[in-house]
């Protein structure tokens, strides 16, 4: 199997940190999550980041720790930020690593956002916000994705799908 990074895209709610996990403990790798990197790295969390430095620092920041988990030996399985595939940096780091996306709908993803709390700064119409976004970012996403998973079944089996595309990716590295 190559040694590359495992990386897990998608928007707001759409499970990158659960499926994150079960990926990183099936393949025995370190799980490494955007939210976590932010508090070891800055003692603030996103939405403390958000709420006293402003969004535009907050996603540069979110792009940082991508970039950096990216390079970290051995590869890690990494939940990256939703804003991240608006940075071109990110994206044209990501082609280093296995990259899932991990995609439903905004009515979904929206309920599920209700579920966790830990969030900055939201539209009050959280499922118009999602829907912006996924209009906006699908063709970033569609770029840098090795797979598309559909994001409405359980945890588990996304997780099976996600570990029998890797076995099999030919992915040449960048
Ligand atoms: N496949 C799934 N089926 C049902 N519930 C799920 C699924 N994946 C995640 N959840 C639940 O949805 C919520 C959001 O999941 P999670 O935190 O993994 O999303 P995320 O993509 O990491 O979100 P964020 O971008 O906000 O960090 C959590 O309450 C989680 O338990
Ligand atoms: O626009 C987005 O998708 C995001 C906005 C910020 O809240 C970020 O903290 C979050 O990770 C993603
Ligand atoms: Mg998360």
């Amino acid at each position: 199997m190559r040694e590359i990074p495992i990386v897990i895209v998608g928007l707001m709610g759409a499970g990158k940190s659960t499926v994150g996990r079960l990926v990183a403990e099936a393949l025995g790798r370190v799980v490494r999550d955007s939210d976590a990197d932010l508090e070891d790295r800055y003692g603030m969390t996103a939405a403390q980041i958000a709420a006293a430095l402003g969004a535009e620092v907050l996603h540069e920041r979110e792009s940082e720790v991508l970039r950096e988990a990216l390079g970290r030996r051995p590869p890690e399985v990494i939940g990256a930020a939703a804003s991240t595939v608006e940075d071109a940096r990110a994206r044209s780091a990501l082609k280093s690593a296995f990259v899932v996306f991990l995609d439903g709908s905004p009515a979904l993803l929206a309920e599920r956002m209700r579920s966790s709390a830990h969030r900055p700064h939201f539209l009050p119409d959280l499922e118009r916000m999602l829907t912006e976004q996924r209009e906006r970012r699908l063709p970033y996403f569609q770029e840098v994705a090795d797979l598309t998973a559909d994001a409405t079944r359980v945890p588990e089996e996304i997780a099976e799908e996600v570990l029998a595309a890797f076995r099999i990716n030919q992915k040449p590295v960048r």
